[in-house]
């Protein structure tokens, strides 16, 4: 496995520690009797933005659930900000609702409540964790404007671009001010000027130190935003990297494959 990927690697000082915000160790998780992810090993350093690619039913989605256990791995270890949440099959966590808060995440379809309107979306995560109602309301019109959309905190989901109720769905997810951020196909279902506004956001709060993990299947798009790319093939990392390695000048045979098929297919 290479070595984490931090901040601190970059840094003068090879003796400090690098802050790993999220560690997956030996993971095992089968369905049903099909082994889904198979020994996966996985480090996310603080401040650093980690894409996972791969084949559709790779275990990509089923590898970044095991992060907030939405999934529960096998076997294996994960651990979140330093803690271990769970450990050999079992659960380890104690406080399960804390795990998701400090593990944010933006889907595909957004999820925003159809009947609430922008801001009323982003206080109610808030309202759930218990801040009290003015300062969830300043917070939100805040992060609504980190990701440019203050101007239709007004409008219901159905009012909003693609884009705009992604970037919302971005601003809900870090209202619990996350130490992480998981992205699962954050772009699959918008158009290409849609898809530049997210990449905007994530570049903004990569600037700011926000440590996210992304699974796409939009190679380009992994390649613009990440700092290192794993290549989940059939459950297993076959390998992984700076992008422009793994995108550009694959060592294995195997991610040759896949990323030819990527470029028959795209
Ligand atoms: N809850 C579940 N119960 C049973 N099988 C599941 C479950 N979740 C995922 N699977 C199966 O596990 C395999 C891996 O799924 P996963 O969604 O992790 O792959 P993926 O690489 O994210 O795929 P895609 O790119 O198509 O989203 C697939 O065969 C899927 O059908």
């Amino acid at each position: 496995m290479s070595e984490p990927v931090t901040a601190a690697t970059e840094t003068s000082d090879a003796k400090a520690a690098p802050e790993v915000v999220v560690r997956m160790e030996g993971l095992r998780k089968s369905f049903d009797g099909r082994l889904v992810l198979d020994d996966v090993h996985l480090e996310v350093g603080r401040g650093r933005i980690v894409s996972v690619i791969g084949q559709s039913g790779g275990g990509k989605s089923t590898l970044m659930r095991c992060v907030n256990l939405l999934e529960r791995p096998d076997q294996g270890r994960v651990e979140v900000s330093g803690e271990v949440v769970h450990d050999d099959g079992r659960m380890v966590c104690r406080d399960l609702p804390g795990l998701r808060r400090t593990v944010g995440m933006v889907f595909q379809r957004f999820h925003l409540f159809p009947h609430l309107t922008a801001v009323e979306n982003v206080v109610l995560a808030q309202r759930r964790a218990g801040v009290p109602e003015q300062e969830a309301l300043e917070r939100a019109v805040a992060l609504l404007r980190r990701v440019g959309v203050a101007h239709r905190g007004l409008a219901y989901p159905e009012q909003l671009s693609g884009g705009e109720q992604q970037r919302v769905a971005i601003a809900r997810a870090l209202a619990l001010r996350p130490d992480v951020l998981l992205f699962d196909e954050p772009t699959s279902s918008l158009d290409p000027e849609a898809t530049r506004e997210v990449l905007s956001v994530m570049r903004e709060l990569a600037a700011d130190g926000m440590t996210m993990m992304l699974v796409t299947h939009e190679l380009p798009f992994a390649r613009e935003v990440s700092d290192h790319v794993v290549f989940l093939d059939r459950g297993r990392i076959v390998e992984e990297g700076h992008p422009d390695d793994v995108l550009g000048n694959p060592a294995q045979a195997r991610t040759r494959e896949f990323l030819a098929s990527y470029g028959s297919t795209s």
